[in-house]
């Protein structure tokens, strides 16, 4: 299963229509020349039957009629070309406009969803499905349109042109080419449904085995992650080769049918010439305009797998959204912190927190400590705001934190975390994603006061950089941001002790002035602050000053005790 849904077909029918809404101009444009191109290419093959029936007659004007036939093939030949590119700007436009609404849509997900969506799912679909509808949109659409718009003219030109019986005989085959159509549609959504969600798969594995390289090589488990990329792209072959035989029937049904149409044409045209009722010239023109639909016919076919496919993939990029958390306008009265009754579960129906009460006081500097999968992260990510309780309430200033608009929250609360991301760009650009404001002075001023080793150059392009130095663009990123309040996971456990030393420095000063809820793993984390709140699976077993806690000979105790021997 890939994390994100995937749109029904009436929502990405609307997705469809408001990427084309907007270009009716262009479409109008588009489609004048492929009509103008395709009435163009069937002036030939009538000219063409002139010229036969009228070759012998003396006083024929053969050269003019060569003439025109020759001028029609290049009519049609630029027409074609025109509507192409016309179709081909709108494509890309309409893709260019397809990608950014993508993107805006992806950066507008609560990030609690994003984080546990993973990436593969992700990625596959902003970069696999978008380009696939995009060459549906580029190339697929504008040539099925000209494709119709050519084999209904050539019926017409048949029926209108040379004679309506050899028309109907073109036509006896139509119904199987509808019917296998049809037949291809219907199970066409599921089957390519089904290579998105495999295709996803596959990025999900090898995003996983690339984010997890350093526990795989610890524990040994690249066999493990191979068997895994293995399935998955097994999966992806036997669901492109559902795809491949549902194309292989429709090609079949379509090419058969031209077939038995075309000589169908060319039979009834025999016997009709040979009773008189049409001349040789007029046959030779219905043959060429049943053999000419050969094109057009082949053409849809192609098409279809592309149309088939990229509608399975506009409804994944359309499946992408949830629906906007609900804000407050409320402002906060004040810093303070307040949890109360709080409940929370990843998982319906699993609590991992179960009634927390904690009162931060403005200033205040609070550890939460305890055993692993005790809670201490979620209570951090309840704070900052990035997760809602199931019961209970996280308030920052007398207002749910989770309601606040984004913008507004991260102004006043920010958490810390073991992972950096450092973007590609500059320096000054990884700083400007939380000052987009600040001129360089300010983002000077705010790297000296962290800490930052040398004079700064704000051109300095960054690419992947050692813990430490990611370590400081992230506390110059909380200090440019200026919140009151600051949930800290524990940022410097991974590091070595010199690097983990400049971190502590960087911390230090950015941290002073502010309240502090810090995740500690570490002695003197817990023991620099002013409270300390012992979690122990998803409630509060202690709660005071560190000294106080020590003096009660629990649990705080206890784990001071452990420190104490290996810290
Ligand atoms: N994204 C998630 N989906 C499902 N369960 C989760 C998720 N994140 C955490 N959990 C579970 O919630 C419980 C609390 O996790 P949490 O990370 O808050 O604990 P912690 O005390 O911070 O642990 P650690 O010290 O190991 O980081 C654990 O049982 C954990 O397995």
């Amino acid at each position: 299963m890939t994390a994100f849904p995937v749109a029904d077909e009436a929502a990405t029918r609307g997705e469809l229509l408001g990427l084309v809404r907007g270009e009716r101009g262009a479409l109008t444009v588009v489609l004048g020349l492929m009509v103008a191109a395709t009435a163009a290419g069937l002036a030939g093959p009538w000219l063409l039957g002139r010229i036969i029936d009228t070759a012998g007659s003396p006083g024929a004007r053969v050269d003019l009629l060569a003439a025109a036939v020759a001028g029609f093939a290049v009519a049609q030949l630029l027409l074609v070309r025109a509507s192409r590119l016309a179709a081909h700007r709108l494509g890309e436009r309409a893709t260019a406009r397809l990608r950014e609404q993508f993107l805006d849509r992806v950066l507008a997900l609560p990030s609690r969803v994003v984080e546990r969506a993973g990436t593969g799912d992700l990625v596959t679909r902003s970069t696999v499905d978008v380009g696939t509808v995009g060459v549906a949109l580029r190339d697929a659409a504008p040539d099925l349109v000209l494709a119709a718009a050519e084999a209904l003219l050539l019926f017409t030109a048949v029926f209108v042109l040379v004679d309506p019986l050899l028309g109907v005989a073109g036509l006896v085959t139509l119904p199987v080419v509808v019917l296998g159509i049809r037949w291809y549609r219907k199970r066409g959504r599921n089957a390519y449904l089904a290579h998105g969600e495999a295709t996803s798969s596959v990025a999900e594995s090898m995003s996983a085995t690339a984010e997890g390289a350093r526990t795989v090589g610890a524990l040994g488990l690249a066999e493990a992650r191979v068997a895994d990329s293995d399935a998955t792209i097994d999966t992806v072959y036997h669901a492109r080769m559902r795809t491949l035989a549902l194309r292989l029937r429709v090609f079949l049904s379509v090419d058969l049918s031209h077939r038995v149409a075309h000589v169908l044409v060319l039979a009834a045209g025999g016997v009709a010439a040979f009773h008189g009722r049409l001349t040789v010239g007029e046959v030779a023109a219905a043959a060429l305009y049943a053999w000419q639909l050969a094109d057009p016919l082949s053409r849809i076919a192609q098409w279809l797998e592309q149309v088939e496919g990229s509608a399975a993939a506009l409804s994944r990029i359309a499946g992408v959204a949830t629906p906007p958390d609900p804000t407050t306008d409320t402002t906060p009265a004040d810093d303070r912190v307040t949890l109360s009754g709080v409940r929370f579960a990843y998982i319906p129906g699993k609590d991992v927190l179960h009634g927390i009460d904690l009162e931060v006081r403005p200033g205040e500097r609070l550890a939460i400590v305890g055993p692993s999968g005790a809670g201490k992260s979620t209570v951090g990510r309840l704070i900052a705001g990035l997760e809602r309780p199931r019961a209970g309430r996280v308030l920052l200033g007398g207002v749910p934190v989770a309601d606040l608009d984004p913008a507004t929250r991260n102004a006043l609360v920010v958490l810390v975390s073991q992972e950096h991301h450092i973007f590609r760009g500059t320096l000054r650009d990884n700083l400007a994603i939380a000052a987009p404001d600040a001129d360089d002075h300010t983002l000077t001023a705010a790297l000296t006061t962290i800490g930052w080793p040398t004079t700064p150059d704000l051109d300095t392009p960054l690419a992947a950089l050692p813990p430490a130095h990611a370590q400081l663009i992230a506390m110059t990123r909380v200090a440019l941001r200026d919140p009151h309040t600051v949930v800290l996971d524990e940022a410097t456990s991974v590091m070595d002790p010199h690097s983990a030393r400049t971190a502590e420095r960087a911390l230090s000063a950015v941290l002073t002035g502010r309240t502090v809820i810090a995740i500690a793993h570490r002695l003197h984390t817990a023991d620099a602050a002013d409270r300390v709140a012992v979690v122990d699976r998803g409630r509060i077993a202690e709660l005071g000053t560190p000294a106080e806690l020590l003096a009660a000979g629990g649990s705080y105790a206890a784990l001071w005790r452990s420190w104490h021997g290996g810290d």
